[in-house]
């Protein structure tokens, strides 16, 4: 094989297999090196999918699925994006969880992700340009593998989140796959598992702290800036005590988005906007739990919040209506060891009676009534029948998402939740459920997850050029999914389906195209147009 044929064939980005013309086999030199017969991207879809349901295990399915796109992007998003319902829960969350807990047992291909080490630092820039080749790189989704979904510390491992993070940009949004690059900050990990593994493929060493971290991440960011101008850097499953403090540090600086905190904050407002469609009501009326205030538990809370503000309520009035629980239970401002992010939101101690007492969710749930419980917990099982029904008595139409992922750390099911509350509960989980069928009444449960939001969002940035991302283009996007469900039919979902995932994207971008040209954030004019020249199809 000539080394021309050999790189066109083991190039996913140029690839076209079987679909190769007679004129293309002669230009490429690679005149008999594939059958024959030349096909049609339709047809190696309608093949590769046959075959992908031969396979038994969504962990299988998965695998295979990898194969095609390490092979030939156009048609793995050609497949993806006629079965996006049926391939999201494969190809991203919950299989990603096991395929990133077992990835060095797996591994077979890097997938064009740059893996940068703390211990290498001299390298980040040729590692940067190594990995993106002669593609312009438009779009980073970067991962320190600390607090991977709900599963932990995964180290290196967590690369994978950064791939399929990205994949659904693309198929969601039409981002193109030449203009992506996966990253994984290796700064070591603190799992035991793999730190004793010695086919771990990350470094054998603890995480670094302090300086040593910030300084790496810092000089990241700084290399990536520069080598990538006009990119969009999404960050993805930091560690609690790291994940805000990033965020902060750069976001009034560069176009940057965490997906924790942001994105989860503009799906959960979403989702609480769509139950209050249903259910008639009014947000300034609320009563807000959070259960595990965390990195997305607080961002979430403080995406509410300001929409309470936003709609009248001042800042103190606001405050009496947000409760956050954590692992020492209710919250208040002596409580020890409180992140910068829930100390605004602690509570006296001096306001309850009994404030001694209340160490768990039961108790809290029972002294405050809430109308909207969200877990952010990772404690499976945590929103108990005793909890649920506490709190649905005190309210007509209980708004509870139970949003950690994977599915084994839900903290309630969607089934448990509609029973329990006799049909009533507004329920959105964090991984596909549903429906439910409940006394002849079929319950559509939406998917509260910020795959729904993020990829339109980074869309809307990306297409106009944004300089930042701003709370009103967040806003923005939460403000753009209502609208597409019927509130009034039985059983309604509080979100859109994920079969409508492309063209919700596209409603999510517009709108936050249009945000970025009002706030002057960007050059562009016309936001529509902006977003349908960005956007990529798969096709030959
Ligand atoms: N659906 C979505 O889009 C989405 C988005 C982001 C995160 N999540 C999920 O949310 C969960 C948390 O993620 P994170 O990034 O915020 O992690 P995190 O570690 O920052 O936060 C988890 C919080 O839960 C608290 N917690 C742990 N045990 C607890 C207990 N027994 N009682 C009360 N609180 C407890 C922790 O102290 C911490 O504050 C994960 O399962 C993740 O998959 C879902
Ligand atoms: O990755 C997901 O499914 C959502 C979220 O970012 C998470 O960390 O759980
Ligand atoms: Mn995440």
């Amino acid at each position: 094989m000539t080394e021309k044929g050999f790189n066109v064939l083991n190039n996913p980005f140029v690839n076209k297999g079987t679909a190769f013309t007679e004129q293309e086999r002669k230009d490429l030199s690679l005149e008999g090196l594939l059958p024959p017969f030349v096909q049609t991207l339709d047809q190696q879809v309608e093949q590769t999918y046959a075959q992908y349901q031969k396979r038994d295990s969504d962990l299988a399915k998965r695998i295979f699925l990898m194969d095609i796109f390490n092979e030939n992007r156009v048609l793995f998003f050609k497949l993806f994006s006629e079965h996006v319902n049926e391939f999201m829960p494969v190809v991203y969350d919950p299989t990603i969880a096991d395929t990133i807990e077992n990835y060095s047992r797996l591994f077979v291909d890097p997938q064009n992700a740059a893996y940068l080490s703390i211990y290498d630092q001299d390298n980040i820039e040729k590692t940067l340009k190594n990995a993106a080749g002669d593609r312009d790189i438009k779009l980073i989704v970067v991962t320190d593998g600390e607090g991977i979904l709900g599963i932990g510390d995964w180290g290196l491992q967590g690369v994978d989140i950064s791939v399929g993070k990205l994949m659904v940009y693309t198929a969601a949004a039409g981002i193109d796959p030449k203009s992506v690059l996966p990253v994984v900050l290796d700064v070591g990990t603190n799992n035991q598992k793999l730190l004793d593994d010695d086919l771990y493929l990350g470094n054998h060493e603890n995480r670094a702290t302090g300086d040593k971290y910030y300084n790496f991440v810092d000089k990241f960011v700084d290399i990536a800036e520069k080598t990538f101008p006009n990119m969009y850097l999404h960050f993805e499953d930091f560690g609690r005590s790291n994940a805000a403090n990033i965020l902060n540090k750069y976001k009034d600086k560069i176009l940057t988005f965490n997906d924790d905190i942001q994105g989860t904050g503009i799906i959960t407002l979403a989702g609480i906007l769509g139950s209050l469609n249903i259910s008639k009501q009014k947000l300034t009326d609320q009563v807000y739990v959070s259960f595990g205030a965390g990195t997305a538990g607080a961002g979430i809370l403080k995406r509410i919040f300001d929409a309470m503000v936003e709609e009248g309520l001042s800042e103190e009035e606001a405050k009496k209506r947000f409760y956050m629980v954590d692992k020492q239970g209710l919250l208040f401002t002596d409580t020890e060891g409180l992140t910068p992010e829930q100390e605004p939101f602690a509570r006296d101690r001096s306001e309850f009676d009994n404030a001694d007492q209340l160490t768990d969710l039961a108790s809290v749930v029972k002294e405050v009534h809430p109308t909207i419980l969200v877990g952010t917990s990772t404690q499976p099982g945590a929103f108990t029948k005793e909890i649920v029904t506490e709190m649905a008595a005190h309210t007509e139409r209980p708004i509870i998402f139970p949003l950690s992922n994977p599915t084994k750390l839900a903290e309630a099911t969607a089934n448990d939740l509609i029973k329990w509350t006799d049909g009533k509960a507004l329920v959105a989980t964090g991984v596909p459920a549903g429906p439910i069928n409940y006394n002849g009444v079929d319950y559509n449960i939406g998917q509260a997850n910020n795959a729904l939001v993020y990829p339109g969002l980074g869309l809307g940035a990306l297409a106009v050029n944004a300089k930042l991302l701003s709370d009103g283009m967040i806003n923005r996007a939460a403000h753009s999914l209502g609208g597409i469900v019927d509130p009034e039919q039985p059983g309604a979902a509080v979100l859109p389906p994920v079969t409508k995932l492309d063209q919700f994207s596209l409603t999510v971008a517009e709108g936050v195209a249009d945000q970025a040209i009002k706030e002057n954030l960007s050059d562009s004019t016309d936001a529509k147009s902006a977003v349908e020249d960005f956007k990529w199809e798969p096709k030959y």
